[in-house]
């Protein structure tokens, strides 16, 4: 059984929605919508990449799309702490929740912030959907500015994500009046492709990829129901088993500072390079993403990025975000730590012109450098620490005692189509441990 049932559970979901099983077996016909969409086919064979249609800013309507009488749109301003704790409510009460509804995603106003409102980041791309006679909030959907890059070729892009509809509202096709209403929206702008993540099996993955997860206190994430005993071991095992040390031995290693910008920009950009799928940042999206709020004391910061500096030059950096899960109805606990990996880079493999000798370079390098990070995450008490298997991430995933997880993400591209790109997964859609990912970009 897997360690971590019950979250394996919550990150399916999330990706998912709650229809994996009847989706699963969908046929392009019976996607009413998405057939419509600019979107290849299921099991299309791709050969030439690029845009699927061609507009331009004045093929697109200026008109909103008709909503039902009863419901209307709103623009949500998140620098308006009504509209914030609207979206946060929304997201908290329907956005994933497990079964028994035990858990649910704290989003802080600091994450929403952050997630939100990137640099360029546009409030009427902050799509919403109230019901007319109570002003209540009962969709919602993001888009941000993230410009592209697919196979070296600029693709001038936005992230969609936190599409979300009202529990008690599902299946009567709001999805796709959000996502139309945003794509419009995103079309006025003069962009007419999109990236989005997805547990959920819709036309057509560009990548598949998988979750893995790391518990860092398995004690406590056994007391609340997340992970189970296996067989024939002892709880006593297990604990010993996950056990880190409480500080690190990396040496050099420090959080990372505003002067440090320059350096991480470079490094990350010559690292990124060899992936296939990556986001073209601009240095003041950079700055945000890895940064944040930097006014931020540490225990409220959202994204910790930490650096490796040896005489003045940076040799390798990481970042992680937390998004921890509230627990409802626990006598003993009320909330589990949970951090994402995000953006890492190291030089470690760049002046090896041998392949296989680069490799075991950033192998050993990554393994240090992450296990650093959950030491960290730890110190930040996080309770289990989650990577997909994208990036370089199968490097290090055994050493540092990641399970695989149950959760699938699927990767899209709006109104774009590419060759398959690697997930880091087999043809059994299980982590190829002996190959990486040609995915560079990070969802939240
Ligand atoms: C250029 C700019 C372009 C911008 C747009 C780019 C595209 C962005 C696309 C959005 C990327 C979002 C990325 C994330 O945020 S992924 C996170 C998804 N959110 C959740 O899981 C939160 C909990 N679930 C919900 O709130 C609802 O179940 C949602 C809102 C997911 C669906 O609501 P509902 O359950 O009430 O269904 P419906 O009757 O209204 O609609 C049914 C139709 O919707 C299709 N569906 C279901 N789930 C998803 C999904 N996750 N992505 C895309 N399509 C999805 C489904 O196949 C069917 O179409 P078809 O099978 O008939 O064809």
């Amino acid at each position: 059984m897997s360690q971590n049932k019950a979250i394996e559970e919550l990150l399916k979901k999330l990706a998912e929605g709650a229809q994996l099983n009847e989706q699963q077996q969908k046929q392009m016909k019976d996607y009413k919508f998405w057939k419509t969409q600019p979107v290849p086919d299921l099991n299309e064979k791709i050969t030439e990449e690029g845009p699927i249609e061609q507009k331009t800013v004045a093929d697109i309507s200026i008109q909103p799309y008709p909503l039902l009488k009863e419901f209307e749109w709103a623009d949500l301003d998140l620098n308006n702490v009504e509209d914030r704790d609207e979206v946060f409510k929304l997201l908290y009460e329907n956005y994933v929740e497990d079964a028994d509804s035990t858990f649910r995603f704290k989003y802080s106003s600091e994450f929403l912030d952050w997630a939100l409102k990137p640099p360029g980041y546009k409030k009427e791309w902050h799509v919403g959907v109230r019901v007319k006679a109570s002003g209540r909030l009962i969709g919602f959907i993001a888009g941000t500015p993230a410009d592209l890059q697919v196979r070296s070729k600029p693709v001038k892009a936005v992230e969609i994500n936190f599409i979300c509809v009202h529990k008690k509202l599902r299946s009567k096709r709001l999805a796709p009046i959000l996502i139309k209403e945003v794509t419009r929206r995103v079309n006025l702008q003069g962009i007419f492709q999109a990236l989005y993540t997805a547990g959920v099996v819709l036309p057509s993955p560009v990548s598949v990829a998988r979750y893995n997860h790391r518990p860092i206190n398995w004690g406590k994430l056994h007391d609340v129901g997340f992970s189970y005993l296996p067989d024939n071991v002892t709880k006593t095992q297990m604990i010993a088993k996950y056990t880190l040390r409480n500080e690190g031995k990396l040496k050099n290693l420090r959080r990372a500072e505003l002067k440090d910008f320059d350096q991480v920009f470079t490094l990350l950009t010559k690292f990124q390079s060899k992936y296939e799928l990556i986001q073209d940042f601009t240095r003041d999206e950079l700055k945000h993403w890895l940064f944040g709020d930097n006014t931020l004391s540490n225990d409220k910061k959202v994204v910790h990025t930490f650096v490796v500096e040896e005489n003045d030059r940076i040799t390798d950096f990481f970042s992680f975000y937390l998004l921890p899960f509230t627990i409802l109805d626990n006598p003993a606990h009320n909330e589990l730590g949970i951090a994402y990996l995000f953006y890492y880079a190291s030089d470690a493999e760049f002046d090896e012109s041998d392949s296989a000798k680069a490799q075991a370079l950033l192998k050993k390098r990554l393994t240090d450098l992450i296990g650093e990070a959950l030491i960290i995450a730890k110190s930040l008490g996080v309770d289990v620490f989650n990577c997909v298997s994208c990036q370089d991430n199968n490097l290090f995933l055994q050493d540092l005692k990641f399970g695989e997880g149950d959760g699938i993400l699927n990767y899209y591209l709006f109104n774009y189509k590419s060759r398959i790109i690697s997930g880091g997964l087999d043809d059994d859609k299980h982590v190829d441990y002996g190959n990486v990912s040609k995915v560079g970009v990070v969802m939240l």
